[in-house]
Protein backbone atom coordinates (compact mmCIF):
# COMPACT_ATOMS: atom_id res chain seq x y z
CA UNK A 1 0.00 0.00 0.00
CA UNK A 2 0.86 3.17 -0.87
CA UNK A 3 -0.14 6.94 1.13
CA UNK A 4 -0.55 9.30 -2.18
CA UNK A 5 -0.41 13.19 -0.77
CA UNK A 6 -1.97 16.33 -2.12
CA UNK A 7 -0.08 19.58 -2.58
CA UNK A 8 3.67 20.02 -3.48
CA UNK A 9 3.05 21.19 -6.95
CA UNK A 10 4.42 24.02 -6.24
CA UNK A 11 7.59 22.39 -4.44
CA UNK A 12 6.39 24.30 -1.18
CA UNK A 13 6.58 21.16 1.15
CA UNK A 14 6.49 22.97 4.63
CA UNK A 15 4.94 26.35 5.02
CA UNK A 16 4.55 28.09 8.55
CA UNK A 17 2.76 31.35 9.06
CA UNK A 18 2.12 33.51 12.12
CA UNK A 19 3.01 30.58 14.39
CA UNK A 20 2.76 31.15 18.47
CA UNK A 21 3.17 28.30 20.76
CA UNK A 22 2.99 28.68 24.61
CA UNK A 23 4.44 26.45 27.80
CA UNK A 24 1.63 27.02 30.46
CA UNK A 25 1.57 30.79 30.44
CA UNK A 26 4.74 31.38 28.89
CA UNK A 27 4.46 33.01 25.78
CA UNK A 28 7.71 31.35 23.51
CA UNK A 29 7.04 31.63 19.54
CA UNK A 30 5.73 35.24 18.33
CA UNK A 31 4.67 35.39 14.87
CA UNK A 32 7.32 32.79 13.62
CA UNK A 33 7.17 32.14 10.02
CA UNK A 34 9.52 29.63 7.13
CA UNK A 35 8.98 27.69 4.47
CA UNK A 36 10.96 24.73 3.24
CA UNK A 37 10.50 23.50 -0.60
CA UNK A 38 11.06 20.21 -2.15
CA UNK A 39 15.02 19.24 -1.93
CA UNK A 40 16.12 21.64 0.40
CA UNK A 41 18.41 21.66 3.74
CA UNK A 42 17.07 24.74 5.82
CA UNK A 43 19.22 25.72 9.35
CA UNK A 44 16.96 27.13 11.92
CA UNK A 45 19.79 28.68 13.87
CA UNK A 46 19.85 30.83 16.69
CA UNK A 47 21.01 30.63 20.34
CA UNK A 48 20.52 28.38 23.30
CA UNK A 49 16.47 29.22 24.65
CA UNK A 50 16.03 31.62 21.26
CA UNK A 51 13.13 29.12 20.34
CA UNK A 52 14.48 26.91 17.63
CA UNK A 53 13.31 23.35 19.98
CA UNK A 54 10.13 25.20 20.30
CA UNK A 55 9.42 26.04 16.72
CA UNK A 56 10.03 22.20 15.67
CA UNK A 57 7.85 20.69 18.44
CA UNK A 58 5.27 23.53 17.53
CA UNK A 59 5.56 22.38 13.64
CA UNK A 60 4.56 18.67 15.31
CA UNK A 61 1.78 19.55 17.65
CA UNK A 62 3.65 18.44 20.75
CA UNK A 63 3.85 22.10 23.08
CA UNK A 64 1.02 22.45 25.38
CA UNK A 65 -0.44 25.47 23.25
CA UNK A 66 0.43 27.01 19.30
CA UNK A 67 -1.84 29.48 17.50
CA UNK A 68 -1.20 29.93 13.35
CA UNK A 69 -0.88 28.73 10.27
CA UNK A 70 1.50 25.07 9.54
CA UNK A 71 1.01 23.94 5.95
CA UNK A 72 2.84 20.35 5.28
CA UNK A 73 2.32 19.00 1.95
CA UNK A 74 -0.88 21.56 1.21
CA UNK A 75 -2.99 20.00 4.61
CA UNK A 76 -3.64 22.09 7.52
CA UNK A 77 -1.89 20.59 10.28
CA UNK A 78 -1.89 23.45 12.81
CA UNK A 79 -4.34 21.73 14.92
CA UNK A 80 -3.26 18.08 14.01
CA UNK A 81 -1.90 15.75 16.74
CA UNK A 82 1.87 14.08 16.42
CA UNK A 83 1.11 11.28 15.41
CA UNK A 84 -1.32 11.60 12.80
CA UNK A 85 1.14 14.32 11.27
CA UNK A 86 3.50 12.01 11.44
CA UNK A 87 1.96 9.59 9.71
CA UNK A 88 1.67 12.03 6.65
CA UNK A 89 5.60 11.96 6.02
CA UNK A 90 6.89 14.85 8.09
CA UNK A 91 9.28 13.00 10.48
CA UNK A 92 10.98 14.38 13.97
CA UNK A 93 14.39 13.85 15.51
CA UNK A 94 14.00 15.21 18.77
CA UNK A 95 17.37 16.47 20.32
CA UNK A 96 17.07 14.08 23.26
CA UNK A 97 16.81 10.92 21.27
CA UNK A 98 14.06 9.16 22.22
CA UNK A 99 15.37 5.40 21.39
CA UNK A 100 14.24 2.51 23.17
CA UNK A 101 16.79 1.39 25.38
CA UNK A 102 15.62 -2.44 25.95
CA UNK A 103 14.90 -2.48 22.06
CA UNK A 104 17.80 -3.72 19.91
CA UNK A 105 19.35 -1.66 16.44
CA UNK A 106 16.60 -3.96 14.59
CA UNK A 107 13.94 -3.75 16.49
CA UNK A 108 14.12 0.16 17.21
CA UNK A 109 14.13 0.22 13.50
CA UNK A 110 10.85 -1.62 13.10
CA UNK A 111 9.26 0.48 15.20
CA UNK A 112 9.59 3.53 12.68
CA UNK A 113 7.87 1.16 9.68
CA UNK A 114 5.62 3.21 7.49
CA UNK A 115 4.11 2.31 4.36
CA UNK A 116 5.98 3.89 0.71
CA UNK A 117 4.93 7.36 -0.19
CA UNK A 118 4.22 8.78 -3.87
CA UNK A 119 4.68 12.51 -4.91
CA UNK A 120 1.75 14.47 -5.88
CA UNK A 121 2.70 13.12 -9.47
CA UNK A 122 2.86 9.57 -8.75
CA UNK A 123 6.38 9.44 -8.51
CA UNK A 124 7.55 7.41 -5.52
CA UNK A 125 9.19 9.61 -2.52
CA UNK A 126 12.32 8.54 -1.61
CA UNK A 127 12.04 5.26 0.66
CA UNK A 128 14.27 2.81 2.86
CA UNK A 129 14.62 -0.46 3.83
CA UNK A 130 16.32 -1.81 6.79
CA UNK A 131 19.26 -3.04 4.17
CA UNK A 132 19.45 -0.27 2.60
CA UNK A 133 19.50 2.18 6.59
CA UNK A 134 22.41 -0.37 7.62
CA UNK A 135 24.21 0.35 4.61
CA UNK A 136 24.42 4.12 4.80
CA UNK A 137 25.01 3.63 8.92
CA UNK A 138 28.06 1.63 9.09
CA UNK A 139 28.07 2.00 12.86
CA UNK A 140 24.61 0.72 13.43
CA UNK A 141 25.46 -2.46 11.14
CA UNK A 142 28.18 -3.36 13.11
CA UNK A 143 25.48 -3.63 16.06
CA UNK A 144 22.64 -4.72 14.47
CA UNK A 145 21.73 -6.80 18.11
CA UNK A 146 23.15 -3.97 20.41
CA UNK A 147 20.35 -2.75 23.27
CA UNK A 148 19.55 0.91 22.26
CA UNK A 149 20.76 1.60 26.19
CA UNK A 150 24.00 0.26 25.84
CA UNK A 151 25.22 2.68 22.54
CA UNK A 152 26.88 6.00 23.08
CA UNK A 153 25.13 9.57 22.23
CA UNK A 154 26.19 9.42 18.72
CA UNK A 155 25.12 6.04 17.94
CA UNK A 156 21.70 7.03 19.52
CA UNK A 157 21.51 9.77 17.37
CA UNK A 158 22.14 8.14 14.18
CA UNK A 159 19.67 5.32 15.67
CA UNK A 160 17.06 7.95 15.55
CA UNK A 161 17.79 9.37 12.37
CA UNK A 162 17.41 5.92 10.68
CA UNK A 163 14.09 5.16 12.46
CA UNK A 164 12.59 8.20 11.65
CA UNK A 165 13.67 7.09 7.68
CA UNK A 166 11.80 3.63 8.10
CA UNK A 167 8.83 6.15 7.94
CA UNK A 168 9.76 6.87 4.22
CA UNK A 169 9.45 11.14 5.20
CA UNK A 170 9.09 13.95 2.77
CA UNK A 171 10.32 16.25 5.03
CA UNK A 172 12.70 15.44 8.17
CA UNK A 173 12.71 17.92 11.43
CA UNK A 174 16.06 17.76 12.68
CA UNK A 175 17.15 19.16 16.31
CA UNK A 176 20.10 19.75 17.05
CA UNK A 177 22.44 17.02 15.38
CA UNK A 178 26.24 18.02 15.82
CA UNK A 179 25.17 18.95 19.49
CA UNK A 180 27.01 16.27 22.37
CA UNK A 181 28.45 14.32 20.17
CA UNK A 182 32.35 13.76 19.10
CA UNK A 183 34.00 15.68 16.08
CA UNK A 184 33.48 12.53 13.91
CA UNK A 185 30.15 11.85 14.52
CA UNK A 186 29.60 15.61 13.85
CA UNK A 187 31.67 14.96 10.11
CA UNK A 188 29.22 11.62 10.05
CA UNK A 189 26.20 13.60 10.26
CA UNK A 190 27.25 16.01 7.91
CA UNK A 191 27.81 13.58 5.53
CA UNK A 192 24.65 11.83 6.26
CA UNK A 193 22.74 15.28 5.88
CA UNK A 194 23.79 15.56 1.98
CA UNK A 195 23.35 12.20 1.10
CA UNK A 196 19.66 12.14 2.35
CA UNK A 197 19.53 15.75 0.18
CA UNK A 198 20.57 13.69 -2.34
CA UNK A 199 18.16 10.79 -2.29
CA UNK A 200 15.45 13.69 -2.05
CA UNK A 201 14.80 14.16 1.59
CA UNK A 202 14.70 17.38 2.72
CA UNK A 203 15.81 18.74 6.46
CA UNK A 204 14.66 21.48 8.33
CA UNK A 205 17.45 21.97 10.38
CA UNK A 206 17.43 23.06 14.19
CA UNK A 207 21.73 24.20 14.79
CA UNK A 208 23.64 26.77 16.98
CA UNK A 209 26.97 25.83 14.77
CA UNK A 210 27.35 27.98 11.89
CA UNK A 211 30.11 25.91 10.83
CA UNK A 212 27.99 22.23 10.84
CA UNK A 213 25.02 24.39 9.16
CA UNK A 214 26.86 26.03 5.94
CA UNK A 215 28.39 22.70 5.12
CA UNK A 216 24.92 21.64 4.77
CA UNK A 217 22.41 24.18 4.32
CA UNK A 218 21.04 26.15 1.35
CA UNK A 219 18.80 28.76 3.37
CA UNK A 220 18.93 29.82 7.02
CA UNK A 221 16.53 31.51 9.71
CA UNK A 222 17.79 32.95 13.11
CA UNK A 223 15.32 33.09 15.78
CA UNK A 224 16.29 35.31 18.73
CA UNK A 225 13.70 35.54 21.51
CA UNK A 226 10.92 33.73 19.78
CA UNK A 227 10.93 35.89 17.24
CA UNK A 228 12.63 35.45 13.42
CA UNK A 229 15.00 37.88 13.02
CA UNK A 230 16.99 36.98 9.64
CA UNK A 231 15.90 34.75 6.46
CA UNK A 232 17.99 34.34 3.90
CA UNK A 233 21.23 32.81 1.98
CA UNK A 234 23.32 30.78 3.92
CA UNK A 235 25.99 32.97 2.56
CA UNK A 236 23.97 36.52 3.44
CA UNK A 237 23.76 35.06 7.03
CA UNK A 238 27.77 34.05 7.04
CA UNK A 239 28.28 37.78 6.23
CA UNK A 240 26.23 39.22 8.60
CA UNK A 241 27.48 37.43 11.25
CA UNK A 242 31.39 38.30 9.76
CA UNK A 243 30.22 41.93 10.12
CA UNK A 244 29.35 41.56 13.82
CA UNK A 245 25.50 40.76 13.74
CA UNK A 246 26.40 38.12 16.36
CA UNK A 247 23.13 36.77 16.64
CA UNK A 248 23.95 32.96 16.73
CA UNK A 249 26.61 32.93 19.43
CA UNK A 250 29.03 29.92 18.33
N1 LIG B 1 8.85 22.42 28.69
C1 LIG B 1 9.10 23.74 28.87
N2 LIG B 1 8.42 24.44 29.80
C2 LIG B 1 8.63 25.78 29.98
N3 LIG B 1 9.53 26.50 29.28
C3 LIG B 1 10.24 25.85 28.34
C4 LIG B 1 10.06 24.44 28.08
N4 LIG B 1 10.93 24.08 27.10
C5 LIG B 1 11.60 25.21 26.76
N5 LIG B 1 11.19 26.27 27.50
C6 LIG B 1 11.66 27.65 27.38
O1 LIG B 1 11.35 28.10 26.07
C7 LIG B 1 12.39 28.93 25.56
C8 LIG B 1 12.85 28.37 24.22
O2 LIG B 1 13.47 27.09 24.43
P1 LIG B 1 13.95 26.16 23.22
O3 LIG B 1 14.36 24.85 23.81
O4 LIG B 1 12.94 26.17 22.16
O5 LIG B 1 15.23 26.94 22.74
P2 LIG B 1 16.34 26.50 21.71
O6 LIG B 1 16.56 27.65 20.82
O7 LIG B 1 15.98 25.20 21.10
O8 LIG B 1 17.60 26.34 22.63
P3 LIG B 1 18.36 25.02 23.11
O9 LIG B 1 19.40 24.82 22.11
O10 LIG B 1 18.90 25.45 24.44
O11 LIG B 1 17.34 23.94 23.19
C9 LIG B 1 13.47 28.96 26.65
O12 LIG B 1 13.31 30.13 27.38
C10 LIG B 1 13.17 27.75 27.47
O13 LIG B 1 13.59 27.97 28.81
Amino acid sequence: MSAQMPGAATGLLLQVDQLNAWYGEAHILFDVGLEVRRGEVVALMGRNGAGKSTTLKAIMGLVERRKGVVQFMGQNIAQADAWRIARLGLGYVPEERRIFSALTVLENLEVGRQPPRRWADGSLASQWSVDELLAFFPNLAAMPQRPGGQMSGGEQQMLTVARTLMGNPYLVLLDEPSEGVAPVIVEQMAQMILQLKQRGVSILLCEQNLHFARLVSDRAYVLEKGTIQFAGSMQALIDEERAGAKRIGV
